[in-house]
């Protein structure tokens, strides 16, 4: 009778005779420390980064139509600007949209406190800061990115629309990533409502005269911003753009016979 060779099988692997590790692999995760620089290196990063996106997923997956609401963080609470985010948050509440934010204060605070006295479902989509900062006190459901870019992406991909209260660095960023979004056809049923005419009228303004005039942009392209000062055309806008959106794809299914 011949002697038996000694098998080991990790997972999917099987190993025999020489070829099996002195040690398994729970040892080698469990028994010792090792050195620890590799979770400062890029490789590393990766994986906390994919670690974001998937619970950025997970946690927003679920969530309805919504509305992502950007603006100033330093906007104060006894700002006119403060009290109209406050009436657009509830406004969209009311029409049934969760609203997103940014999980700030400010306007991001004024946002999220309309939505949520309106009944609504209130999110904060937070930011890692060098300094100490915490979710807003009007948030249902929060979660705080380590990356900007993830935090982006959760807002284009969990919300049907973009309203731009008045803001700075950030809002312009956070605006002009959408527009660019939008005129590259990356996304395609995304109304972009600027909220304040007197704020953001000088802009429109330079970019049709200097974008535009110069051959910058396209004819059409400004017209990817709507502009109101009115919280119930917010609402009309967004709801407007997605009924005809509808419209379009019903139209499509029916050229398409499908
Ligand atoms: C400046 C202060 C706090 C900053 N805290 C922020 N928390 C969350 N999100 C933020 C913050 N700052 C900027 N953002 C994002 O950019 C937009 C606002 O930027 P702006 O430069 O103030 O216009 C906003 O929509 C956020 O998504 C001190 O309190």
């Amino acid at each position: 009778m011949t002697e038996s060779r000694k098998i080991r099988r990790a997972g999917p692997l099987t190993f025999h005779g020489e070829a099996i590790p002195e040690t398994t692999t729970d040892q080698r995760l469990l028994d010792r420390r090792g050195p620890a620089e590799w979770v400062h290196t890029d490789p590393w990063r990766v994986m906390r980064i994919q670690s974001e996106f998937v619970e950025g997923f997970g946690l927003l997956s679920e969530v309805g139509q919504a509305v992502s609401v950007f603006g100033s963080a330093r906007t104060r609470p006894d700002s006119p600007h403060y009290t109209l985010g406050e009436t657009v948050g509830a406004k969209l509440a009311g029409a049934g949209y969760t609203v997103i934010t940014g999980g700030g204060p400010g306007m991001m605070e004024a946002a999220n406190k309309g939505a949520q006295k309106a009944g609504g479902t209130s999110i904060g989509l937070g930011i890692e800061l060098p300094f100490e900062q915490s979710l807003n006190e009007y948030i249902d459901i929060g979660v705080t990115f380590r990356y900007f870019f993830v935090r982006k992406t959760m807002f284009v991909k969990y919300s049907q629309a973009f309203v731009v209260m008045p803001g700075g660095f950030g809002t312009l960023d956070e605006l002009f990533e959408a527009i660019t979004l939008v005129q590259t056809g990356k996304v395609t049923r995304f109304p972009v409502v600027l909220v304040g005419t007197a704020f953001w009228g000088g802009l429109r303004d330079w970019i049709r005269k200097n974008l535009l005039e110069e051959g910058l942009i396209s004819p059409g392209d400004p017209d990817i911003m709507y502009l109101t000062d009115d919280p119930d055309d917010v609402v009309s806008i967004i709801r407007d753009a997605h009924v005809n959106l509808a419209r379009k794809d019903a139209e499509a299914e029916t050229e398409n016979g499908t």
